[in-house]
């Protein structure tokens, strides 16, 4: 999979996505990222990529053209077809539906804006689609395709070591929240390891370990919980353990 950055700080995103799994998949050559900066394309002596909103209001606005002429260089690095993202709180919120669906992609155009954002008219005509990673406001969309780049390149094939643990990770596959995690040692002033995870059972194990996500999913993320999909035996573990949990 090829990534294509659009950012006034390119380099920005290859540091931050260089490292641990990202930076394997780039190794093993599952994903490369290839960084482009608008103010290359720029005209002018100053290189001028932003300028102040029409209308008036506070801040600048990215302009068209350089963004423009950038997005053309960065499509035609590549024969793949790309699809465009916008990163911006005015975008629909990432999940992990979403990360499957792009990291199914042959190649991402992910375009970060800065300042007060982008010309509409460049978005209208160039982007496929806007994505959003929280309801808050950032000093540029290059952490969001930070996280982009992150969450899809963990997905790729041969991307992870034990490709069990994409699947068991959070929001995958039945889209319930993670069950908690032990590690040696056994014993901890900070407390015990469940009793159930050194029975060796791994039928018990992996029951308490659903139960555990289903629990902490009605409890933390009961948005998350469609409990009419639920199966009886799910039923079952949520019922058990909110009577534990005195619910
Ligand atoms: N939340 C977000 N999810 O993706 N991107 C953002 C975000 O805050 N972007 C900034 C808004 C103005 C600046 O241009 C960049």
């Amino acid at each position: 999979m090829r990534i294509e950055i659009v950012s006034l700080f390119p380099e920005f995103v290859a540091q931050v996505a260089g490292h641990g799994v990202v930076g394997r998949a780039q190794e093993r050559g599952l994903l490369s990222l290839h960084g482009w900066n608008p103010r290359d394309y720029a005209e002018g002596n100053y290189r001028r990529v932003d300028d102040r909103p029409f209308g008036g209001g506070p801040g600048m606005v990215m302009m068209i053209d350089p963004l423009r002429a950038c997005l053309e260089a960065a499509r035609a690095a590549d024969p793949a077809p790309a699809r465009v993202v916008y990163l911006s709180p005015q975008g629909r919120p990432l999940t992990q539906a979403k990360v499957r669906e792009l990291a199914a992609q042959p190649r991402l155009v992910l375009l970060c804006g800065r300042y007060e954002g982008v010309d509409e008219r460049l978005l209208a005509a160039e982007v496929d689609e806007e994505i959003s990673i929280g309801d808050y406001v950032l000093s540029g969309g290059e952490l969001a395709a930070a996280v982009v780049v992150d969450a899809v390149a963990r997905l790729q094939d041969g991307a992870l070591n034990d490709a069990e643990s994409a699947v068991q990770d959070s929001f995958e596959g039945d889209g319930l929240l993670d069950c908690p995690h032990y590690t040696r040692p056994v014993e901890h002033a900070l407390g015990e390891v469940p009793a159930v995870l050194l029975s060796g059972n791994h039928a018990l194990i992996a029951r308490w370990r659903r139960q555990q996500a289903l629990g902490r999913t009605w409890l933390r993320r009961p948005d998350l919980l469609d409990r009419g999909t639920l199966s009886p035996a799910d039923h079952k573990l949520l019922e058990e353990f909110l009577a534990g949990a005195g619910h």
